[in-house]
């Protein structure tokens, strides 16, 4: 099942250099996991924001969810999700 994702982030200001990294290390780390195991098959920069398109293909609504709810930087994430089903039109 595909479903595209929206991510926006909104770090907090008061958050201590060595905190961010760390952070931001083990979120990259986890998102190019999901990435060799194709369950997050695009990851898009929206330009000029701290914000990313995304694709998943998942086996269900709760896989995406696991997903969504482990990723280190959830608590500072805006995240919408649209389910997609193939488009009659599509070649
Ligand atoms: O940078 C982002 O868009 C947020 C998040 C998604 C993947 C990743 O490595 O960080």
């Amino acid at each position: 099942m595909l479903f595209h994702v929206t991510m926006d982030v909104n770090l907090p200001p008061a958050l201590d250099p060595e905190g961010l990294t760390e952070i931001l290390d083990r979120e990259k780390a986890y998102c190019q996991d999901l990435q060799v195991k194709g369950k997050w098959v695009h990851l898009w920069r929206v330009v000029g924001q701290y914000a990313n398109v995304s694709i998943f293909d998942v086996d269900s609504p709760d896989e995406l969810h696991e997903i969504l709810w482990n990723l280190p930087l959830f608590s500072f994430m805006t995240v919408k999700v649209m389910p997609l089903c193939p488009h009659p039109s599509a070649l």
